[in-house]
């Protein structure tokens, strides 16, 4: 089955994200595990625990693209495990973080990072910490675009991360258009605009230019689509329908064994006969 590239005609493009799928094996052995089961993409928030030349070789071996990476973060649980970004006294460390993404994103040939925005603390206004988060971008972006990379900004709901600055898609499109320019787009996750605001086609055709990139899971349990809630043949077919020429992101938790639960990438990409659905 090959799941990396365009499935059976689908025209959709879906990677694996390396720090949520393939956890059967060690991190260096996900990359052939994802190769083997079709893949020709992959994702991870984190290659900073490895070297860029080790990164560099399992993605050759394995005949694997690198799609996209996160800025560095914080250790879980601190003040800062959701990025520095929107915090106006860590700029020196927000800066740092954004010189060691790129510098990882130019060796691994990769054109996205995900800037993650942080979490404003307890006195710090929401308002001074988007200016905050802004300014940062627009610098970040500067920056990115001479290394040819691309940052991409994703909402993420307040469940999962309570506080995080940016919780809705209308928040991510206000900063990307603050910013202006190409050198940031939207990281539309499905299971977080699920969770938190719902209504995905109609976000996803507003958002479409932004959006450079999508990923996804299902609600509730954010596990293989088709686990939940969202009707994925439909939404996948809005994608197709609209263009969307980007990498879907597979983030989520596999039910069972990751390579046996991939049965979906078949089951909800094939293009939509309406003819029962006038
Ligand atoms: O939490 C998510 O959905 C993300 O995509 C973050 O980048 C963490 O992996
Ligand atoms: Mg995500």
């Amino acid at each position: 089955m090959t799941a990396g590239v365009p499935v059976a005609g689908s025209g959709l493009r879906f990677c694996a994200n390396l720090g949520w799928l393939f956890g059967e094996v060690p991190f260096e052995q996900r990359f052939d595990a994802a190769a083997a089961a079709g893949f020709t993409g992959v994702e991870y928030g984190s290659p900073y625990e490895y070297a860029p030349a080790d990164l560099r070789r399992w993605l050759k071996d394995a005949g694997l693209r690198q799609v996209l990476v996160n800025s560095p973060v914080g250790p879980a649980g601190s003040a800062t495990e959701g990025g520095t970004a929107c915090l106006p006294d860590r700029i020196g460390e927000f800066r740092d973080s954004v010189t060691k993404a790129l510098d990882y994103a130019v060796e691994l040939d990769c054109p996205l990072v995900h800037l993650r925005a942080g979490t404003p603390p307890a006195g710090l206004p929401r308002d001074a910490a988007f200016a905050q988060y802004v300014a940062n971008v627009d610098w970040a972006a500067r920056l990115a675009s001479t290394a040819g990379v691309r940052l991409v900004l994703e909402a993420i709901n307040s469940r999962d991360l309570p506080g995080y600055l940016l919780q809705t898609q209308e928040q991510s499109a206000a900063v990307v258009a603050a910013v202006g320019g190409d050198g940031v787009g939207m990281l539309l996750d499905l299971y977080h605009c699920q969770m938190s605001q719902g209504d995905l086609s109609t976000r996803l055709e507003t958002f479409m230019p932004l959006i450079a990139h999508v990923q996804v899971a299902d609600v509730p349990g954010r596990a293989e689509p088709g686990s939940g809630e969202i009707a994925w043949a439909f939404v996948f077919d809005r994608l197709r329908t609209l263009g969307y020429a980007g990498w879907i992101g597979c983030e989520y938790t596999p039910a069972g064994g990751t390579a046996d639960g991939l049965g979906w990438l078949t089951r909800f990409t094939a293009p939509r006969d309406d003819s029962a659905h006038p």
